[in-house]
């Protein structure tokens, strides 16, 4: 699974997708660090690629903390310890990917429907990093990512908090998120629905506040917007580069290490 040290050609996204994760370990993920929670998507193989890069003697005390069926799987798989949140409740570091971040590294997260596990992980750890590829880099949500805002929802709830998002809260082309390989919904790691959510730019602008009021809908269990939280976004760049965007508002390109 983890392949991208072999001889395959990674395509030019997958190349920007690893150098930010490649990045960010190697800032990110010290020797002191013994709690480090992993993300989920196509983004974070290359995180736990790179944390395996850093020997035996590294991992060998660490516990790893997944935020889905998919990054359990790709801790067991590259042999390092897995560990749950309830057990260890303070991380000292997530890494996460993310669907979009704007200037001021709010996300847009839960495209692969994780984000409540996610958000769990990201708030439980000192330093919540994000990486992605180049496409992610937005000035405001909602520019590149379409399909709106994940919204985690209890099956009982799901039509009414549909109606709502549609009549009141500004969102008239919600949707229930539909499985590709199954008929009916997608159902989370947590058994509940994923409502899509898209919001003109003037209401994601203040994407806070969109967050606050969809939170408050009885039902919703959690919402893909995930605001001032991270400390900083990696983004693996065409050209080869890293750009580095902080919360303290510091910017930064870096050549990355392979
Ligand atoms: O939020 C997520 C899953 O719920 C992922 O982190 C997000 O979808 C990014 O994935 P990728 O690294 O494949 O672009």
């Amino acid at each position: 699974m983890l392949d991208s040290g072999s001889a395959v050609a990674l395509s030019p996204i997958e190349t920007s997708k690893r150098l930010a994760a490649y990045t960010a370990v190697d800032h990110h993920v010290k020797p002191e660090h013994t709690t480090i929670g992993i993300g989920s998507g196509s983004t974070v193989p290359y995180v736990v690629e790179r944390i395996v890069q850093q020997g035996v003697e590294a991992n060998k005390n660490r516990v790893f903390i997944p935020t889905g069926f998919q990054s359990k799987l790709l801790i067991i798989e590259a042999g390092l310890n897995l560990g749950d949140v309830d057990e260890f409740p303070s991380i000292d570091v997530t890494i996460d990917g993310a669907d979009e971040v704007d200037k001021d590294l709010n996300c847009i997260k839960g495209g692969g429907a994780c984000h409540l596990r996610e958000k769990v992980l990201a708030e439980a750890a000192k330093t919540f990093i994000v990486v992605a590829d180049y496409r992610k880099n937005s000035e405001y949500l909602g520019t590149t990512w379409a399909p709106g805002v994940p919204i985690e929802v209890v099956p009982v709830a799901y039509v009414r908090v549909l109606r709502h998002l549609k009549e009141v809260l500004g969102s008239p082309n919600a949707t229930l998120r539909m499985a590709l390989k199954k008929a009916g919904p997608v159902v989370t790691d947590n058994g509940n629905f994923v409502i899509d959510a898209p919001f003109d730019r003037e209401k994601m602008m203040n994407s806070s506040k969109v967050l606050t009021q969809i939170k408050l809908l009885t039902g919703v269990v959690e919402v893909g917007l995930f605001c001032g939280m991270a400390k900083a976004a990696y983004f693996g760049n065409q050209d080869g580069t890293v750009a580095i965007r902080r919360a303290d508002g510091t910017m930064e390109q870096v050549v990355a290490m392979q």
